[in-house]
């Protein structure tokens, strides 16, 4: 347990006077200030005027836009516009917005992760990556955020949970902050994040099972044979259905968490989007010592081609995401039907 303050943390990152960092500093400020205020509608409830419901609407995704998707959107846009933002791109707007043309960082967010448990009471959250400018002229600078994950700068998230957390990374860890209301601050929580690189932990919507392909069918059925099946040890399963709660379990307990492509109309690379969901959590999971891939490549390695581009995500403990992607590249060689576990089952026989 540490206890400095979200500001003392981002000082130390600025020492050097890198105009970058100084950018990237102002922002997570601006970013920790607007959740705040978040935090406080969504614990309204549905007593708050924000939590009226639907508005009919769609984002460009297709998703229903509930009436918290796009207050929290206008809140955290408003928020950019006090920072040193040259671009903001949100799920909740089709294109980016030029806010300030000078600056040197672009915003890409999910202001509201997690939507469909709004008013089901359990966490939900604000998703953010943070790129530097790339692109002359100004017209071309949305390349900025076609860039692959691992040019990101910082990443982190906000969890509107029981407690109101913030987890960050600037390059060197994960950090954990929750916010202290008795001293109006966010206090780092924990040191560096370690995340374990074994599991018997996994997060996946079990009811698209009959959609899935077969590799990944084969990796859960593995687990869920528990002691009687090639892992040789009982499995745990969680589905919060919320990016951002999941992520929060795994780096504070381990496990693996999986949003395969699957068979249904429009799932064909999952759900995730990948420049303002998968690359961020990607950073927070890499800085804390596992791996996420889109099933087989890192996702930080990985072009994006469209602002709204889903991608196949599979993320947590290293050795666990490792195994997953070998269900997909060598299939005969792994569970059941490796050879070394039909000569135990036939010693056993
Ligand atoms: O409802 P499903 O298909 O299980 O999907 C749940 C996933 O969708 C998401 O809610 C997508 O995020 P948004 O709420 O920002 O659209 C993730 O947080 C979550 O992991
Ligand atoms: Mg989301
Ligand atoms: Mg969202």
């Amino acid at each position: 347990m540490v206890s400095a303050t979200l500001d003392a943390f981002l000082s130390s990152y600025v020492a050097g006077g890198d105009p970058l960092r100084l950018a990237v500093s102002q922002t997570v400020r601006q970013l920790a200030l607007t959740a705040v205020t978040m935090r406080k509608t969504i614990n309204q409830g549905a007593l708050g005027s924000a939590f009226a419901g639907h508005r009919g609407r769609s984002n460009s995704d297709g998703d229903a836009q509930k009436d918290l998707d796009v207050h929290a959107d206008d809140m955290f846009i408003e928020a950019m516009r006090q920072a040193p933002v040259c671009l903001y791109g949100s799920e909740e707007l089709e294109h980016p917005v030029v806010l300030d043309p000078g600056a040197p960082i672009a915003v890409a967010i999910d202001p509201l992760d997690g939507s469909s448990n709004i008013d089901t009471n359990v966490s939900i959250g604000t998703i953010f990556s943070i790129l530097p400018v790339v692109g002359e002229p100004v017209s071309e600078r949305n390349a900025s955020f076609f860039q692959p994950g691992g040019a990101q700068l910082a990443a982190g998230f906000f969890i509107y949970g029981p407690q109101l957390a913030l987890v960050l990374t600037v390059g060197n860890g994960t950090h954990v902050f929750v916010f202290s209301s008795r001293l109006g601050t966010f206090m780092q929580a924990y040191e560096s994040v370690v995340l374990a690189p074994k599991t018997q932990e996994f997060a996946i919507n079990a009811a698209n099972y009959r959609h899935w392909d077969e590799s990944v069918r084969l990796y859960v059925d593995d687990c869920l044979k528990g002691t009687e099946g090639p892992r040789e040890k009982e499995f745990n399963m969680r589905w919060i259905a919320s990016l951002v709660a999941e992520t929060y379990r795994i780096l504070m307990r381990g496990g693996v968490f999986l949003y395969p492509g699957d068979k249904r109309k429009g799932y064909g690379e999952g759900r995730i989007r990948l420049i303002y969901e998968a690359n961020p959590i990607a950073f927070l999971i890499e800085q804390a010592g596992g791996a996420a891939t889109d099933t087989v490549n890192r996702i930080l390695d990985l072009t994006p081609q469209s602002m709204h581009q889903r991608v196949p995500l599979v993320f947590g403990s290293a050795r666990e995401v490792h195994r997953i992607a070998r269900y997909h590249t060598e299939p005969s060689s792994i569970g059941e039907r490796a050879p070394l576990f039909n000569n135990r089952g036939l010693f056993r026989a």
